[in-house]
């Protein structure tokens, strides 16, 4: 049965144990070539998993429509299974390594009979990366393996790595019968393995992603003195020609994509400015012999959200999907051309699921329709991301949908500072994962989904890194999405977010004074560049403002999440959240007498 194996020998027993468990009819070992990805996608085609698109306009690309109940990752399905239930955390659904793997053994039993195999050596990150790491997706789909080919360095090359290092992560994927009742998302981080059944979407089963980078590399990252992080990574060159690298933090469907390729206002490119894309999703980073943060994007492509993606607000991803893209779950135009909300021209005629476009069934593109599309056909990719060592990190942003209360932006005192910031981040929720949307839930670092191990001890080491000889990024934490009193998004977002950007970079080089407040630093009246910006009267002050009051009981939300973890919460994290907490009452207090005097 076997079409071709590998000279190391645990990875073919493992590839054998799983081909016993799950009997298919063939074996496939992917060697990532363009005539593999050619007759995978010549499949696809004749079984109907892919519809070819308008070859005029949409070279090369493909829609695929998933089942209607299998749209978003999973939250509630997904397990970290460490032997001890306190290491997996409260952010974590636990179960114990023995039943987690019973219970989903006796799922992938047989499962892939009548199907094709396919075992997928991959690496994140470049392939000759000291940082980057590898791993070993067997899927039953082939629509998995012609999206890790994009997203990853995926076939021969990455197996050779394998072969070299004996050391891998393990993830067994099956599209199972799709069942909801069966499906569940198993992470084993002492073991470097995943098991992952009864779901083809996105981060449930392109098991690089999320299973792998985020959630297993968390937990070797803590173990071996690094981070893996939600976080895009994004070069922004000044007039001068120097390049800041800046990595930011946002939850899923929160603005990353759109960050990582922002395109220059008009006064900022006339003035010289640039954006260089080095990754929108996910980022590695190492300390360096200098001291510094050096990140990778363990990623080679993108896996973003199609809605809300035109002309005005992202044309750098329009051009990069103007060919070889997959579409998941978009509407089609007459003219079969992908379409979704947002897109800003052409009308849907049929909608995701296939049906003939009727408003009164919602939105034409399901609001978690995604492009899957290699990053090096971005206008803005930055050549860096081939880098080995990755590039050093100038700043770190966290940020979340917040429609009020959260400044537009501001910069926390020091690195314990900013990792209180980052614990206490809140967004509302998104399409991104099943469940309610609009809800405002405690994302700490954007993690709340990904982070392998318990929170308290991920904060913990968070706080490690700042140690002498250290020369840690800034942190600052910005918020988008504050709305006025008709509902509407107060600032404009996008483009203009390059405003705050230099801003921030102002601070990282010691040119701009800031306005001390005791949440942190925010720009001092004349210090944001609103060239050309129309804004509502009063809108940024508004945008600026911190509200004393409502961040006394803001932080007092801080203060319950974080004694929610118990005692394994670092006293460090509490005594910033105290600082803060006792800086808020001291202006309030100050505020009080000189209301008492005026
Ligand atoms: N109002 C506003 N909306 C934004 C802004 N940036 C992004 N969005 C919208 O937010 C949604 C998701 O943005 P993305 O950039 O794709 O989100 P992401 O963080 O990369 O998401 P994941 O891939 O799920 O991790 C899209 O509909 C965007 O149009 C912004 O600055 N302002
Ligand atoms: O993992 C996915 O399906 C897409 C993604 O980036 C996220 O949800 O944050
Ligand atoms: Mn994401």
């Amino acid at each position: 049965m076997r079409e071709m194996a590998s000279s190391l020998e645990p990875l073919n027993r493992w590839v054998d144990e799983v081909a016993r468990l799950t009997r298919p009819d063939r074996i496939h070992w992917c060697d990532g070539s363009d005539a593999e990805y050619d007759s995978l996608v010549e499949t696809m085609l004749g079984t109907g998993d892919l519809i070819a698109l308008n070859p005029e306009t949409n070279p090369r690309s493909y829609l695929h429509r998933s089942h209607p109940s299998d749209v978003a990752r999973v939250e509630h399905l997904t397990f970290v299974c460490t032997p001890k239930e306190d290491d997996a955390g409260p952010n974590n659904h636990w179960m114990a390594p023995a039943d987690a793997h019973a219970k989903i053994d006796a799922l992938f039993d047989g499962a892939m009979s009548g199907r094709t195999m396919y075992v997928i050596p991959y690496c994140m990150g470049p392939i000759d990366s000291p940082i980057a790491r590898c791993g070993v997706e067997i899927t039953d789909s082939p629509y998995v393996v012609a999206n890790m080919r994009i997203m990853t360095r995926m076939g021969t090359p990455a197996l050779k790595r394998i072969e070299r290092e004996g050391r891998f992560v393990r993830g067994l994927h099956s599209t199972g019968d799709l069942d909801p009742s069966r499906r569940f998302i198993m992470h084993f981080p002492d073991e470097l393995s995943i098991k992952s059944i009864g779901s083809g979407y996105g981060g449930n089963a392109l098991l690089g992603k999320k299973c792998h980078a985020l959630r297993i590399a968390s937990y070797q990252a803590r173990q071996e003195g690094w981070l893996a992080e939600h976080m895009l990574i994004v070069g922004v060159e000044n007039p001068k020609g120097e390049k800041h690298y800046i990595a930011a933090a946002f939850p899923s469907a929160c603005g990353k994509t759109n960050l990582a390729m922002l395109i220059p206002t008009e006064g900022h490119r006339k003035d010289g400015w640039k954006i260089w894309t080095v990754g929108d999703d996910i980022c590695w980073m190492t300390p360096g012999e200098d001291g510094r943060l050096w990140a990778i994007n363990p990623e080679a492509g993108y896996f973003g959200v199609a809605p809300g993606t035109g002309p005005n607000t992202n044309p750098s991803a329009l051009a990069t999907l103007s060919h070889d893209a997959i579409f998941t779950n978009v509407a089609l135009t007459a003219d079969n051309r992908p379409w979704w909300e947002g897109l800003g021209e052409g009308e849907p005629v049929t909608d995701w699921q296939g049906r003939p476009y009727d408003k009164a069934n919602g939105p034409a593109a399901h609001p978690n329709s995604r492009f899957t599309v290699s990053a090096k056909q971005c206008p803005s990719w930055a050549p860096e991301a081939e880098e080995a060592r990755g590039v050093p990190l100038s700043a770190i942003v966290f940020g979340g949908r917040r429609p009020s209360l959260v400044p537009l932006v501001f910069e926390a005192r020091d690195w314990a500072h900013g990792v209180l910031v980052g614990a206490a981040m809140g967004s509302e929720t998104t399409a991104a994962a099943t469940g309610a949307v609009g809800v405002l839930r405690r994302d700490s670092m954007a993690m709340k989904p990904f982070c392998g191990y318990n929170f308290a001890d991920y904060f913990a080491h968070w706080l490690s890194f700042d140690q002498p000889g250290a020369h840690l990024p800034k942190i600052f934490h910005v918020n988008w999405f504050r709305k006025d009193g008709d509902g509407a998004f107060m600032w404009p977002g996008y483009g203009d977010n390059l405003r705050v950007l230099e801003w921030m970079i102002g601070r990282v080089e010691g040119t701009v004074p800031g306005l001390e407040t005791p949440i942190g630093t925010v720009p001092a009246a004349g210090e944001l560049n609103v060239r050309d910006l129309a804004l509502r009267n009063g809108a940024l002050s508004e945008l600026l403002n911190v509200d004393i009051e409502g961040w006394r009981a803001e932080l007092d939300h801080i203060g319950e999440y974080l004694d929610s973890f118990g005692e394994r919460m670092p006293e460090r994290l509490k005594a910033e959240r105290k600082r803060v907490g006792d800086a808020l009452v001291a202006a309030a207090v100050g505020m009080e007498k000189e209301r008492a005097i005026g």
